[in-house]
């Protein structure tokens, strides 16, 4: 059992071993007004004036609760009492009757990677204790998906959340150590009433399971290495050898390869995992990816028939803009351009970029972007094309998917 007085050396030791004691970027911090993340607010804020570093502080307001603005409110105070830069976010969309918390939370996840994308910040510190672990196995018991918080992980928004980290400095504590450090500070927390509604699964989960002390997350050194060994074209196709690839890779590498963000099913998943290591060729698709497996490798390339059928219009972009294009590449332009699928503009690249097609595998060639400029087509990944820059995501997602970045970039 951790004691309290231990509480702090053990969140300075998680800081210190995943940020970078030199950056400038500021470190920001998710703070919903909750014991548990004010509690790491102050934490973070000693170790950011040790260390030099600016603090920002993060509030979504879900528009849930009448007491909402009271609440973001009370986190500015926080923020000036810490020296922090505090940005408040709202939720503003569609509030769907069904599901909402996990609508709430995706809008959460991806409202905090704009926000820290904007300011600079490649880590946000969220609050989860080792009672949300046990309360994630819980719901997991109860038939849901709930993944485990994980101390250090990418951000699951994506595009938003890309290049951006999560860190869970808190995890090895329970909720009430937690709380315990706080009160002996003489300070006092909002409790949200919709983690005691029992209509949600989280909630009952709080009452079922007494809380566990966390086991560090392990790190999976082979899936690093098997990550950081991918082949990875320009054309963002990835290839892995066929044999003994670990589920989580394969899942990893298609989503990346896809650009797309919900993880597969997992039968979907188990039945592929079946097949891959077989001798025959094998083909099938996987959360929009295309998957070919021939001799010793399995490629990973964008499904272009799925692509198609996202509705991906042509996209005009205005001098200065920036975009994700298909969630796998990040497109800035310094002219008007207007981006679309090469599917059906083949004809109308230039010879040489004709020729370097060649090169791209045939099922991943109509999922390439191109510019269109009259009757004119340039693919930006086969040749430079003036105006018009692109960053290929795959490589950068996978390595952050598969735990191969262990600290702040
Ligand atoms: N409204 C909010 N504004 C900013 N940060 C928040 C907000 N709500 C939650 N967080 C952050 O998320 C942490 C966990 O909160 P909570 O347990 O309510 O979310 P969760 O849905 O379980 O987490 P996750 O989003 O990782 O699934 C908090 O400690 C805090 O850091």
């Amino acid at each position: 059992m951790l004691g309290l007085s231990d509480l702090g050396t053990v969140v300075r030791t998680v800081l210190d071993r995943r940020l970078a004691a030199g950056s400038t970027a500021p470190i920001a911090v998710a703070l919903s007004g909750g014991g548990d993340s004010r509690a790491l607010a102050l934490m973070a804020a000693d170790w950011a004036q040790v260390h030099g570093r600016r603090l920002a502080i993060l509030t979504v307001d879900h528009g849930l609760n009448p007491d909402s603005a009271a609440w973001s409110a009370a986190c500015a105070a926080l923020a000036v009492r810490l020296g922090a830069t505090f940005h408040p976010l709202a939720w503003t969309g569609d509030k769907p009757a069904q599901g909402l918390p996990a609508a709430a939370r995706a809008a959460r996840h991806r409202l905090l990677a704009d926000a820290a994308r904007a300011i600079g910040a490649r880590v946000i510190l969220m609050g989860h204790t080792a009672s949300d672990l046990a309360e994630a196995a819980a719901m997991r018991a109860e038939g849901s998906t709930t993944p485990s918080p994980r101390e250090w992980a990418p951000s699951p928004a994506w595009p938003e959340g890309r290049g951006v980290f999560l860190l869970r400095p808190l995890l090895a504590a329970s909720r009430a150590q937690v709380r315990g450090w706080l009160t002996d500070l003489g300070e006092t927390w909002i409790d949200d009433p919709a983690n005691e509604d029992q209509r949600f699964a989280r909630a009952r989960a709080r009452l079922a399971e007494p809380p566990a002390v966390a086991p560090l997350a392990a790190l999976d050194p082979e899936l690093a290495a098997l990550a950081a060994g991918a082949q990875i074209d320009a054309a963002g196709v990835v290839s892995l050898p066929r044999v003994r690839l670990p589920e989580r890779l394969v899942a990893a590498a298609a989503l990346c390869a896809a650009g797309t963000a919900r993880p597969p099913r997992a039968d979907r998943l188990a039945r592929i995992m079946q097949h891959l290591p077989l001798e025959e060729p094998f083909i099938t698709t996987l959360a929009g990816a295309r998957i070919q497996a021939k001799g010793e490798r399995a490629l990973f390339m964008r499904e272009q028939g799925e692509l198609l059928r996202s509705g991906i219009a042509d996209l005009v972009l205005a001098p200065g803009e920036q975009t994700v294009w298909d969630g796998r590449f990040e497109i800035t332009t310094q002219r008007v351009a207007v981006i679309a699928p090469l599917t059906g503009h083949a004809a109308q690249l230039p010879r040489a970029q004709r020729a370097a097609l060649h090169d791209v595998p045939v099922r991943a060639r109509a999922a390439l972007p191109v510019v269109l400029d009259g009757d004119q087509a340039a693919c930006p990944l086969l040749e430079e094309t003036p105006g018009v820059s692109v960053r290929n995501l795959v490589r950068e997602r996978l390595l952050a998917a598969a735990g191969a970045v262990e600290r702040e970039p």
